[in-house]
């Protein structure tokens, strides 16, 4: 089996497909404006000028990365061999969470690209102090730097409700520091999502700035199919069926023409043939990979859940699970009493049944279950119960609620769990 995944797959090239692999120039399709204004600005480089800030934006997926790295590369390719250190410190401001985390993030990056130590510590010392040790390492070691800024928007810092979000004061600093802080040239890119960005910046900010516009919209499925047409040599010769690409850009251009999207199901679709032992990937494996997809952005949805909810949902998937095989259902009558079993375990409040049945309906409103109204007839004194159906295996909803620290303890009760669920199996089918 595993002789046979390593000697056939339908990829020749599966980096081609992977999203985060740098692409030559010639793979990018379209774009030309953008080309176009992002070389015009960064090429005052090769002049020993300071580039004017940039701000990019547009949709996840558009290209913005794309275009600004491959221009940034062949500017600073072209410098480094006429003696001129051109650099990019890049940072992703979306797992930062104050002005201290940009700042020493960007020390790092110096730093690293530079080799040299970092130089100051994480904690304990003062923004100002990394400040510091950032323009010193830039002032030994580059020329000209522009500091890219990705998701900038997200940069919103520690805030009190009269404080300026922490992306305002960066931009601020970083775009004076040509004036007030070193010697070298540096200019500030901007990356976002949001096109409303220099409406949130504060006056300040804005004004030193100032930064040349660069929009990007979304794709249509036109354009998604000549990227991933441009990327077909990731794959064996005559791998690809002639409806693969158009599906693949379909789908993709439903979600905002997103071309990583489109890229990253093309990939899934290979890796849906490999598995089968196809060599032709067909319309079949692009619906299945995007099932997938699909799949687990709904389990994402149960991962934001509240305690409560999550519990109950867990109850009623392990009802499902553990009934008789590839079952995927269970009913209300069993799963309540299973909830309030798995509440005393952790120890968490019970709700009543009507609590418990609007939490688990709840859940089928995003997509992983449906419910039937049933009549007992002229069991347990009659009344109506509810079978909940799931829509998928409810083992992997286990598992994905199982992530959460406080659920995943109920992992290490699963023989009382399936004591419990037969228990009331036979209760309900005996009255
Ligand atoms: N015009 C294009 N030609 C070829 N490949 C493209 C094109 N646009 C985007 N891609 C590919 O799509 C993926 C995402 O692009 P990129 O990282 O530039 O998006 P972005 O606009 O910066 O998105 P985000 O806001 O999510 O960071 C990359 O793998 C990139 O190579």
């Amino acid at each position: 089996m595993i002789e046979q995944a390593g000697e056939e797959s339908v990829f020749r090239n599966r980096n081609l497909v992977e999203p985060d692999t740098i692409i030559d120039r010639d793979r990018i399709v379209g774009r030309d404006d953008q080309l176009r204004t992002v070389v015009s600005n960064l090429r005052k480089v090769l002049n020993e000028n300071r580039p004017p800030n940039l701000l990019l934006y547009g949709p996840a997926g558009t290209g913005k990365s794309l275009i600004f790295d491959a221009v940034a590369r062949q500017i600073r390719d072209i410098s480094k061999n006429r003696g001129y250190e051109f650099g990019t410190l890049r940072i992703n401001c979306q797992n930062l969470r104050s002005l201290d985390e940009a700042v020493y993030a960007l020390v790092r990056e110096a730093a690293h690209d530079l080799n040299e130590e970092i130089g100051v510590a994480r904690h304990g010392v003062s923004t100002s102090t990394k400040y510091d040790r950032l323009y010193d390492l830039l002032d030994e070691g580059y020329d000209s730097v522009v500091f890219v800024l990705d998701e900038i928007d997200l940069l919103l810092g520690r805030r009190s409700s009269s404080s300026e979000p922490a992306y305002s004061d960066l931009i601020y600093q970083l775009s004076r520091a040509s004036i007030e802080s070193i010697d070298i040239q540096v200019s500030v890119a901007a990356l976002t999502n949001d096109p409303e960005f220099m409406n949130n910046l504060d006056a300040r900010a804005e004004s030193s700035f100032n930064p040349r516009d660069i929009p990007f919209s979304d794709y249509d499925a036109n354009q998604l199919q000549e990227i991933l047409r441009n990327r077909e040599d990731a794959f064996i010769q005559d791998a690809l069926s002639e409806d693969v690409i158009p599906l693949t850009s379909a789908f993709a251009a439903q979600s905002h023409g997103d071309a990583r999207k489109a890229i990253d199901l093309l990939r899934k679709a290979g890796d849906v043939a490999n598995e089968n032992g196809d060599l032709t990937v067909t319309e079949n494996h692009v619906r299945e990979a995007q099932e997938d997809v699909e799949t687990d952005r709904s389990l994402k949805l149960v991962e934001g859940l509240t305690t409560q909810k999550k519990i109950s949902l867990y109850a009623t998937a392990a009802v499902a699970e553990f009934g008789k095989s590839g079952s995927t259902t269970a009913s209300s009558r069993v799963a309540f009493p299973v909830y309030q079993f798995l509440t005393d375990v952790l120890d968490a409040d019970g709700r009543t049944r009507e609590t418990f049945n609007n939490y688990v309906r709840e859940v089928g409103t995003y997509g992983q279950l449906d419910h039937e109204r049933k009549s007992l007839g002229g069991k347990q004194g009659g009344g109506m119960y509810l079978m909940y159906e799931f829509k998928r295996d409810p083992g992997e909803i286990k598992k994905r609620l199982e992530q959460d620290e406080r659920i995943a303890d109920l992992s290490h009760h699963e023989d009382g769990l399936k004591r419990v669920i037969q228990a009331q199996k036979r209760n309900f089918a005996e009255n």
